[in-house]
This record gives structure tokens, C-alpha cells and sequence, in this order.
């Protein structure tokens, strides 16, 4: 991954480590065409982190995109999710080979448990399947997205493997500090959806302003600066490829300590959160 200016961290994977970029694409809610052009564009920006989920139904168009972008595959970190209809032990292979074929891929970068869905009870049954198709080549890091501190646990219990990533919702303000605490201590990388936090109404925020007008940079690339000044990995989606390339172009600034602290002082705690304990999805 030496073509491109984004930065990049190390991503565990069956045999060592990768370079991981700090900031990749976001592909949800884009289908289609759409989501094809949106995908050949941000590669030819510099993007080689895409995220894709079998639940978003546009794995084809994110495959169309890597193709029409003329880039090697094996530059590129794509990842998917497994969705809660594929959860348990028999069924993770079968969602698998459904997302590789749909793609056109022959392995995947990053294979995610998109929500841990409790109330199934086999969270921990996919993450060791998962695992077993990691030491068969179909995978090359495993992950998760929206676990919290005791579903991150059970799957070291069982398995006595972290995941090597867990995505979760996150920008200033959802800081999720204490969770980020214990995932770090774990070696367990941030990755933020939702970093830009327009639910959240983040862009409107005159601590946000402020520091673009401080900076002289734009309010997006202020949030997406705080993330991976952190070391977290942001995945912004755009269609538009001037706010591709504008989502990208944060590697020749920085954030100062007090610019940071007023940033992260936009956090309205944990509660504001999506929670996997309870929010479930097939
Ligand atoms: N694991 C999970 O459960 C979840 C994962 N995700 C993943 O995370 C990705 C990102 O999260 P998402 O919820 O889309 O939120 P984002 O924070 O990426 O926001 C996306 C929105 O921001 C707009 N936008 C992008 N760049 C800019 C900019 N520079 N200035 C102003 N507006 C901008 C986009 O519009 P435009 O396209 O017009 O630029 C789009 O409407 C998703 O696409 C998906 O891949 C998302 C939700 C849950
Ligand atoms: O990954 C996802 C994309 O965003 C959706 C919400 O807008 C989520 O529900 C979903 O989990």
C-alpha cells in the first residue's frame, strides 16, 4: 500500500501484521452504479480501506468499483460483515462464500461480526468459525463491529483470540472512551462508523467551527483529524469525489492538545450510543 498518501496503522492478521489505512470508504447506504463509480473513485483518491456488509446489499457494486478501478487487488484492504441471519457455526461459511462470490473475490480482507445480536446466543460460535476460515486463507484478519467490553470477552474466553478490530459508532461526540480503553489494552483497533456524527448534528457545533475557522481546514476534515490523530480508523462515506479526496487529505495537519480536548469535551457519553445489548440486527 505504498500508492497512496493516507497514513496507515498495523492490523493483526493470521500471520502477522498489515498496513491498515486510517481512513477508508464507507459504502452504506449506496447501491449499484452508484456505489461501483463511488468505489473506482475513492481508489483512484488514494482510498485502499473499503467497507461493504452482506446486509447492505451492495457487495456487487463494491466488487464492479475495485475492478473498474484498475488497482491490484491485493492493495487493497476490503472488508464485509456477516449478518445476523448467518450467525452459527454452519451458516458463517455459507455468508461467506455468498459475500466472496458477490464481490468477485477469491478471500477478504476483513470479515466483521456486523452486531453481536445477544439474544441469538451464537455471537461466539461464528467468531471460532470465523476464525477457522481465517486459517484457511478465505480471511485475513478477523473482527467485529458493535461489541461492547463483556461480548469482546466471551470471544477471548472461548477462543483465547481478541478480535484484531472492533467497528463501532464513534466521533467526538461519542467519544466511547472507556470502551476504547479496554479494546487498546487488548490490542484490539478502533475503527469509527458514523465518524463525521451527522446523527449526532456534529458539523453544527460552534466548537467544531471554531476550530476549522482556527485551522483552515473544513469542519469534516477537523472530525476526521481527531480520529486519527488517535489512531482510530474513520470509514466516511461520500459519492462525491470532492469530499472523497477532501475526506482523505488529512495527513498534513495536526490537531493541538487544546484543540483535541475541546473536541473530545463534545461527548454526550455512553448512553447516546447505539446499544449492541439491546439494538439487534439480521
Ligand atoms: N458497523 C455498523 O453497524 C455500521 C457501519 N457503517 C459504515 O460506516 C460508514 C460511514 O458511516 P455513515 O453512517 O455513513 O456516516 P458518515 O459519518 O460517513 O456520514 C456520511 C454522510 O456524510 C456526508 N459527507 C461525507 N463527507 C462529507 C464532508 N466532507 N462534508 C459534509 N458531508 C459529508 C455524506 O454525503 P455525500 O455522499 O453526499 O458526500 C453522507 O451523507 C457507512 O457508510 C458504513 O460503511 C455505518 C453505520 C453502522
Ligand atoms: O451498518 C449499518 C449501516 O447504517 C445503518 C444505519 O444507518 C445501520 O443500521 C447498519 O448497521
Amino acid at each position: 500500500m505504498t500508492d497512496s498518501f493516507i497514513a496507515t496503522t498495523s492490523l493483526a492478521t493470521a500471520d502477522g501484521s498489515r498496513d491498515l489505512p486510517l481512513i477508508g470508504l464507507g459504502t452504506y447506504p449506496m447501491k449499484g452504479q452508484e456505489c461501483a463509480d463511488a468505489v473506482a473513485s475513492a481508489i483512484g483518491v488514494g482510498y485502499r480501506l473499503i467497507d461493504t456488509a452482506a446486509q447492505y446489499g451492495n457487495e456487487d457494486g463494491v466488487g464492479q468499483g475495485i475492478r473498474d478501478s484498475g488497482v491490484d487487488r491485493e492493495t487493497l484492504v476490503v472488508t464485509s460483515k456477516l449478518r445476523g441471519s448467518d450467525h452459527g457455526a454452519d451458516s458463517v461459511r455459507r455468508g461467506l462464500e455468498r459475500s466472496l462470490t458477490t464481490l468477485g473475490l477469491d478471500y477478504l480482507d476483513l470479515y466483521l461480526i456486523h452486531w453481536p445480536n445477544p439474544s441469538q446466543g451464537k455471537y461466539v460460535e461464528s467468531f471460532a468459525t470465523m476464525l477457522e476460515l481465517q486459517s484457511e486463507g478465505l480471511i485475513r484478519s478477523v473482527g467485529t463491529s458493535n461489541f461492547v467490553q463483556e461480548q469482546l470477552a466471551a470471544l477471548y474466553d472461548a477462543t483465547g483470540v481478541w478480535p484484531a478490530i472492533n467497528q463501532i459508532q464513534c466521533s467526538p461526540m461519542l467519544t466511547r472512551t472507556q470502551l476504547r480503553g479496554f479494546m487498546s489494552d487488548r490490542g484490539i483497533l478502533t475503527e469509527a462508523w458514523g465518524p463525521l456524527g451527522l446523527r449526532e448534528k456534529l458539523p453544527d457545533s460552534p466548537v467544531v467551527q471554531k476550530v476549522a475557522e482556527e485551522t483552515g481546514r473544513s469542519v469534516g476534515q477537523v472530525i476526521l483529524r481527531w480520529h486519527v490523530q488517535q489512531g482510530i480508523i474513520a470509514i466516511p462515506k461520500s459519492g462525491n469525489p470532492k469530499r472523497q479526496k477532501e475526506n482523505a487529505d488529512v495527513f498534513d495537519f495536526q490537531l493541538s492538545d487544546g484543540q483535541m480536548e475541546r473536541l473530545s469535551g463534545l461527548d454526550r457519553g455512553e448512553d447516546a450510543a447505539w446499544d449492541s445489548r439491546t439494538h439487534e440486527e439480521f
